[in-house]
């Protein structure tokens, strides 16, 4: 779906202590999985507390379109019967992944080992997103593509009709790249390998062990090594869907950064690969309490007990990017209020997210009086008790950048502004009712 065209400006303003409980949506990274897996199954995939926000809706509208048989039967409850590895059926429409990386580079790898042609297409920001970093290992499988200047959308792929298995290591740290070359991998004969240097967030290897892949991960001095055998035949599962910490971490900072605050965050995926967040705001002594630890649907999860407090800056160590990467907007929002600087390390990726994200923060903060120092792959944010606010920020059809300006304008001196909350829609549809249900004054 895409978004720009009919703006949603925003505004929110200095606000009392937050309280009670923030039900946070699905992970999208496993919606998004649990879609694509399941379609790629045979029998049926049951899922509970998926997101239903417009990125992985799009996914599931484009695995209907690849032959599988989708349906929503209640709230965050959906049955997926898949075709079967090496099963898609040639779409008979352009692919429209709205504004979703992960949507359009799954599918892609999902079907780049299947002798049939689709075209692939997405929002304003999403075409200006680089492609070639998937679409390369892709067409080491034996697949056609052909792409837009610089391997930008839309993309045609021809998948191979005799795809060989692939030995790939990631140039850049990525979830989206390894999984892409591992879901090819699937109809693919023999032993498909990604090598990551630095570990990235692990549901694809976590979700497709569940639905009886062989697939295992080694430590090696090359970085992690995840082998995977070709032409498993996949089984659908239940699967429950835990809740999102990146989108957890929006309610968490506005409790931390709106004195007198204190709320809870129930069913919290605390994934070591998605963890990198908590772990710096505990370095930056956030008062947050992890309780009732416990595993759910493959996923280790707590209830968080988060309360406002003092907090001072820190420095942020780059091979800890990967594991709190969409994190870093709201981050710097955060540290706008600790007590001197905190410097994040090692986050040239966050320029080709939905937006240049270091450079859509730096200008917003500085609109609203917070000095902030970047180079090509880093940013440095000076905290200050008190932010001056009263200025918009522009979002550049990025969720992210959207809703970290709506949490800061909760605690700077004068209202804060947003040019478009409308991709909101895309990550956390329920943000705006759910921020006002904490005692937010936004909207
Ligand atoms: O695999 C995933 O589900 C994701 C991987 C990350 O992207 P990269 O792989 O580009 O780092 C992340 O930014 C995105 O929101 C979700
Ligand atoms: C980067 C993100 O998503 P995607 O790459 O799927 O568009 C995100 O949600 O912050």
């Amino acid at each position: 779906m895409s978004h720009g065209t009919d703006p949603r400006p925003m505004t929110a303003r200095r606000s009392g202590p937050l309280t009670g409980v923030a039900q946070v949506p699905g992970d999208k990274s496993i919606s998004h999985r649990a879609l694509i897996l399941g379609a790629l199954s045979v029998g049926e995939t049951r899922i509970t507390g998926l997101l239903e926000g417009e990125d992985v809706l799009d996914t599931a509208k484009a695995m209907r379109a690849f032959g599988a048989d989708v349906q929503r039967t209640g709230e965050g409850e959906w049955v997926v019967h898949g075709v079967g590895v090496g099963g898609f059926a040639e779409p008979e429409d352009v692919i429209d992944c709205g504004n979703s990386g992960t949507g359009v580079r799954l599918i892609m790898g999902a079907m780049a080992t299947t002798p049939i042609t689709a075209t692939f297409t997405g929002d304003a920001s999403l075409s200006k997103r680089p492609m070639g970093r998937v679409t390369d290992p892709l067409a080491l499988f034996g697949s056609q593509i052909v792409a837009r200047e610089g391997g930008r959308l839309p993309v045609t792929i021809t998948g191979a009709v005799d795809p060989v298995p692939v030995r790939y290591k990631t140039p850049v740290a990525s979830a989206q790249i390894k999984s892409a070359v591992l879901l090819a991998g699937l109809n693919a004969p023999g032993e498909t390998v990604v090598i990551e240097a630095e570990p990235t967030r692990d549901h694809s290897e976590r979700m497709l062990a569940g639905f009886g892949a062989t697939i295992r991960t080694e430590k090696t001095e090359e970085g992690h090594v995840i082998t995977l055998t070709g032409r498993p035949e996949l089984r659908g599962q239940p699967v429950a869907v835990p809740r999102d910490p990146s989108s957890a971490a929006f309610p968490v900072a506005a409790a931390l950064i709106v004195p007198g605050s204190e709320i809870r965050v129930p069913g919290v995926s605390r994934n070591p690969t998605r963890d990198g967040l908590y772990v710096t705001l505990l370095e930056m002594g956030a008062d947050i309490t992890f309780e009732n630890p416990r595993e759910e649907g493959g996923e280790p999860v707590a209830d968080l007990l988060v309360r406002h407090g003092p907090l001072k800056g820190v420095e942020v160590p780059a091979d800890r990017a990967a594991s709190m990467i969409d994190e870093f907007p709201i981050l710097s929002v955060i540290a706008s209020f600790a007590e001197g600087r905190t410097v994040m390390n090692g986050v040239a990726e966050l320029r080709v997210k939905e937006s240049d994200r270091i450079d859509a923060m730096a200008r917003g903060l500085e609109a609203n009086g917070v000095t902030v120092v970047e180079t090509p792959d880093s940013m440095t944010v000076h905290g200050a008790p008190r932010v001056p606010g009263g200025a918009s920020a522009v979002t550049h059809l990025d969720h992210r950048i959207a809703m970290s300006f709506l949490v800061l304008g909760l605690a700077t001196d004068q209202p804060v502004s947003v040019d478009d909350g409308s991709p909101i829609m895309t990550s956390f549809p329920d943000f705006i009712p759910l921020m006002q249900g904490l005692g937010a004054d936004l909207g």
